[in-house]
């Protein structure tokens, strides 16, 4: 059992966090969407950089958190070799923060296809223009490049393959609101399958609840 009420209450922490996201668009004052994502790179080092999250997908089972990118950046290679990821998301304008963990695939390519055709023309032409994250001896030359690609691809072009989603299921995510004198409120929701597999986690798992998830209040 836990206290949760108000902006905490609910029984699906992907309903919760598109509440706050719709919340935090009306009051931030750009990017309400943006995230600094995590991953780890083959030596075990951590990296983050800020991306747009942009769908918040379904519920239970289902839900989801999707982001674009270049599959052959470096967190694209990062992603590809490891499969997790970790992201905040933090909104000054309401002092809150949500923290998601969790196991990362490609989104369809179909679902792709139709959020890169929506995109501005010259979006789509900086994606195949833009070699992300590796050396780039001038801006004149990506320039140079984004025009030639301009010429070459016409009005409606296809997406390039090395770029598309990645979809983020959640083994964890926590929800943070700040309190009077730093007694802030935060509730974690585990998947109950990931708690059983983690010995720190295992023994608050009550075996016959069959929820998915395992909620907990946390000290601040
Ligand atoms: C607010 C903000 C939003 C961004 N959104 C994206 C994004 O959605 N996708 C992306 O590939 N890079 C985005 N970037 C750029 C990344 O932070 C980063 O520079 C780039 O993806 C290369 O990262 P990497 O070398 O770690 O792969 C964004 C940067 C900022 C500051």
């Amino acid at each position: 059992m836990t206290d949760r009420t108000g902006i905490f209450a609910g029984d699906d922490p992907f309903v919760i966090a598109r509440d706050w996201l719709a919340e935090a668009s009306k009051t931030e004052p750009n990017d309400a969407n943006a995230i600094a994502l995590a991953t780890v790179d083959a030596q075990g080092l951590p990296d983050v950089r800020m991306v747009l999250l942009k769908e918040i997908e379904g519920e239970g089972e289902n839900g989801a958190f999707v982001f674009y990118t270049n599959f052959e950046s470096a967190k694209g290679s990062q992603i590809e070799a490891t499969g997790v990821a970790s992201f905040v998301m933090h909104w000054k304008s309401l002092r809150r923060q949500i923290r998601v963990r969790g196991h990362v695939s490609r989104v369809e390519p179909e679902l792709a296809d139709a959020y890169y055709d929506s995109r501005a023309l010259q979006s789509r032409i900086g994606a195949w223009a833009s070699k992300q994250s590796r050396p780039l001896e001038s801006r004149a030359a990506l320039m140079a490049e984004a025009a030639k690609q301009g010429i070459n691809l016409g009005l409606r072009p296809s997406r390039p393959p090395h770029w598309g989603g990645y979809r983020i299921r959640p083994v964890q995510i926590e929800f943070w609101a700040d309190g009077a004198f730093r007694l802030h409120d935060r509730f974690q929701w585990i998947r109950r399958d990931f708690a059983k597999h983690n010995s720190d986690l295992r023994s608050s798992t009550n075996v016959s609840d069959q929820s998915l998830w395992l909620v907990t209040r946390l000290n601040p």
